[in-house]
């Protein structure tokens, strides 16, 4: 059964350095998923935004020269909004924790989860990483020959520290837990199912501890104060989830929020146990419904590392998109990756991408539409389309006038075109992005194979042969090209622009083989621009 995704998430990005390929992936994955849902008619939100708040702020902005963590989270924001100008992610809210609605949001949460009793005030011990923002039991962390202390887990350094801090009673939470994900099936709670299993069996063999959830003001200044009590600073997770809330509606108001229980968090591994313990847990106690399921992908490695923004073993997509087009770097990313493994970027798929764009798909429309060949569209169409209004039609016209050529060829083509339209829902929803990418180069490899066999430029061909060969490619060609949309927003429609697809006739109830009698009439027009070159041109980013 299909879920039907109404507000899709990212996380919010920590804007104390430049963002990397790392933070565009989730954008990426995100942006699909709400540009797929619109295009299938739901009334989706996209949330996209900064975690303003924390230690990490705080001492990168000392760092950096500004007194004020503000005016360092100004200078930063500027950027993560670029590169998602830059990459067309399409988001409909942007979110700062810096905002007024989402502090009150924060102190609102919180004066619930006390009045029901799950925080409560205690002395807190135990090894802390600024860089993580967390305590980790002894369990968890080795000296070093040095003798600083690491985590085990992020290799991050810990210190150890006493202090009073508010506690969130996570303990309480351990069944609720495991009943939410014992769900499995299309009711599971998190995607993929192998990350499903590891953090049930976790639930399962090891007790909660309950979690400290404010820092003393006098050590973290840069957060939003307690609530009545402005000596203790609320800790940054619990500001940070909040964020998808406040992106909705107030507090109070969000159990008969329409979206909200239809949302999809896309988030990396790396912050699995926030999201999928701590969130529906502080939800639990304030008695609010929990999202619909939260996604989470692997990691992009720089040299078998994760690319991260401390380490600075970043790849810049800004430099990237200028050299190869943002359509084609949104392409080859989400073709070349899987949110279920890590994944190493390389170049050269980059660069192999934009080349088989020119040279399969760019070039098949251009060899079917050249205004000097006998290729006429508009002619093909227009005769060809009294009879053929779907691809049963189609092959049965075709065997019937050219018995035993080319009619497995041609059988296959519709196979793989079905197998692509009955799929295409499901993978989207389980984001299997780069399996219906590759079926997609799979369809037009085949065309450009059945081009190559029946030679519709062979002048003994009947007119009506040619014309039939133009037509099936030509439609192929815009059945993708629609399919294609939520991947390549921009380079998908100079596609369908080339073949002259009306503007009106691009959504999704025109996806299918022969449904569109009206386009092609121009597509002959010497004057109309080549869809794709080997350069980049100036029209993209
Ligand atoms: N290497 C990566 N691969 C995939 N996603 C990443 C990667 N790095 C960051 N992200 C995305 O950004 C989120 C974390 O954002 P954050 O700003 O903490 O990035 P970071 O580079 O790990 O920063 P830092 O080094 O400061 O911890 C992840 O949950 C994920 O959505």
């Amino acid at each position: 059964m299909s879920l039907l995704c109404r507000h899709i998430t990212t996380p919010i990005f920590y804007p104390n350095a430049s963002p990397h390929l790392g933070h565009l992936y989730s954008s990426l994955l995100a942006d699909v998923q709400f540009r797929w849902n619109r295009f299938k008619g739901s009334d989706t939100k996209f949330t996209t935004g900064t975690d303003e708040h924390g230690l990490k702020i705080q001492q990168a902005a000392l760092k950096n020269g500004f007194k004020d963590p503000l005016q360092f989270v100004d200078s930063l924001v500027p950027q993560f909004k670029q590169l998602d100008e830059n990459y067309a992610i399409n988001y409909t809210t942007f979110i700062r924790t810096t905002q007024q609605n989402h502090i009150d949001n924060v102190k609102r949460l919180w004066e619930i989860c006390q009045e029901e009793g799950y925080i409560y005030e205690d002395t807190h011990q135990g090894w802390y990483s600024v860089s993580d923002e967390t305590f980790y039991p002894e369990s968890k962390v080795v000296k070093q020959d040095n003798g600083k202390y690491l985590n085990t887990e992020t290799n991050n350094e810990v210190t150890f520290h006493q202090e009073i801090n508010y506690f969130f009673k996570l303990s309480a939470f351990q069944e609720q837990l495991i009943d939410l994900h014992s769900k499995t099936g299309s009711g599971a709670w998190v995607y993929p199912e192998s990350k499903r299993i590891q953090l049930l069996n976790e639930l399962k063999t090891t007790p909660l501890q309950d979690l400290s959830i404010s820092r003393p003001s006098e050590r973290l200044s840069w957060a939003i104060p307690v609530p009545n009590d402005p000596k203790q600073s609320v800790y940054v997770w619990f500001d940070a989830l909040t964020n998808y809330i406040s992106a909705l509606s107030p507090i109070d108001n969000i159990s008969t929020n329409q979206y909200w229980p239809h949302t999809t968090h896309i988030i990396g591994k790396d912050i699995m146990k926030f999201h999928c313990w701590y969130w529906p847990s502080f939800l639990m106690a304030a008695q609010l419904p929990l999202p619909r399921r939260v996604v989470v992908h692997d990691h992009w490695l720089s040299h078998g590392v994760k690319m991260s923004k401390s380490l600075g073993n970043v790849i810049d997509p800004m430099t990237l998109t200028k050299k190869y087009g943002r359509d084609i770097v949104r392409w080859a990313i989400l073709e070349n990756s899987q949110v279920e493994h890590d994944n190493n970027f390389k170049y050269d798929d980059v660069a192999k991408c934009r080349s088989m764009f020119v040279s399969k798909w760019g070039n098949l429309i251009n060899r079917c539409c050249n205004a000097k060949s006998k290729f006429n569209l508009g002619r093909a169409v227009t005769q060809t389309c009294q009879n053929i209004y779907n691809e049963v039609d189609f092959v049965q016209a075709w065997e019937a006038q050219y018995p035993d050529t080319e009619t497995h060829q041609l059988e296959s083509i519709f196979v793989q075109l079905r197998l692509l339209q009955d799929q295409f829902d499901m993978r989207m929803d389980y984001f299997q992005y780069n399996h219906i990418l590759r079926d997609i180069w799979k369809l037009i490899d085949q065309i450009n194979l059945f081009i190559q066999t029946t030679k519709p430029w062979d002048r003994i061909l009947p007119h009506v042969k040619q014309d039939k060969i133009i037509f099936l490619a030509m439609d192929i060609c815009r059945v993708m090209a629609i399919y294609s949309q939520p991947f390549i927003p921009q380079l998908s429609n100079l596609l369908l622009d080339r073949i002259d697809v009306s503007p009106e006739n691009r959504s999704i109830k025109y996806a299918i083989f022969g449904s569109d009698h009206s386009y092609g009439l121009d597509a002959n027009d010497a004057s109309k621009s080549v869809p794709i070159q080997r350069e980049v041109a100036d029209y993209e980013y």
